[in-house]
């Protein structure tokens, strides 16, 4: 059997079952009462409607299309042909191991060949990575890939600082931990050198 090459997923699957909102709600309550509380006591009451109202929001990239982002193009930019890069671009997304924060910052270049995007589609495009249940690794190789399949530019880098909740608040409990995830593609993985100018102009070495 040879092993198919892993596939980057760019439009989330649906859920099987998408739970109505009264579903989510008696979850909610569920976790209440595990936790150890009472879900009926007043300052509970609207908890599990604010849960899913907040879970909406820190989960709604799963609705949401990069590609169509994406597909905005302008082609008369004068031959520019150097790297766009975005800097400091937050990051708020949940570890799909424990549902956990982790907070901190994105870098996303590209090198173009006949054509750019909109720089707030980039931003964009993180976000909507960002708000679904997530590995970095994953989140890193997926605005990668989300770049290269939509532009087709010479090559894409892309850079995640972040810091884990699941690392800082539970578990071993170092909050000054941060990791650190990279994906270079096309020329910003074959030329050192461009990786070295990717990392100066973003301020990452010294
Ligand atoms: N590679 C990677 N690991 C992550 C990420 N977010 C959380 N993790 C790790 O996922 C791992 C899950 O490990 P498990 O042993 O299955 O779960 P656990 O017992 O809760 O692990 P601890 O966090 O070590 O207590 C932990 O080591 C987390 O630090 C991520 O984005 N990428
Ligand atoms: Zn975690």
């Amino acid at each position: 059997m040879t092993d198919t090459p892993k596939k980057t997923v760019l439009k989330s699957v649906p859920a099987p079952t998408r739970p109505s909102r009264e579903e989510a709600m008696a979850a909610v309550r569920t976790l209440i009462a595990w936790a150890g509380d009472n879900p009926d006591r007043e300052g509970l009451k609207d908890t599990p409607k604010r849960v899913i109202n907040a879970y909406a929001e820190w989960y709604r990239g799963y609705d949401l299309d990069p590609a169509e982002e994406l597909s905005r193009v302008f082609e008369d930019v004068s031959g520019y042909d150097d790297m766009v890069i975005l800097r400091e671009i937050d990051v708020e997304s949940h570890c799909e191991h424990h549902m956990a924060p982790f907070l901190g910052t994105a870098y996303v270049a590209y090198l173009p060949t006949d054509k750019v995007v909109g720089i707030s589609k980039l931003v964009k495009v993180v976000e909507i990575f960002a708000k679904r249940l997530q590995t970095q690794e994953t989140m890193t190789a997926q605005i990668a890939d989300a770049i290269d399949s939509a532009l087709h530019p010479r090559g894409t880098a892309i850079m995640i600082d972040a810091v884990h909740q699941c690392m800082s608040t539970r578990g071993v409990h170092h909050p000054n931990v941060s990791t650190i995830t990279t994906q270079f593609t096309g020329e910003f993985k074959t030329n050192p050198a461009l990786q070295e100018r990717f990392l100066r102009l973003i301020g990452k070495t010294g």
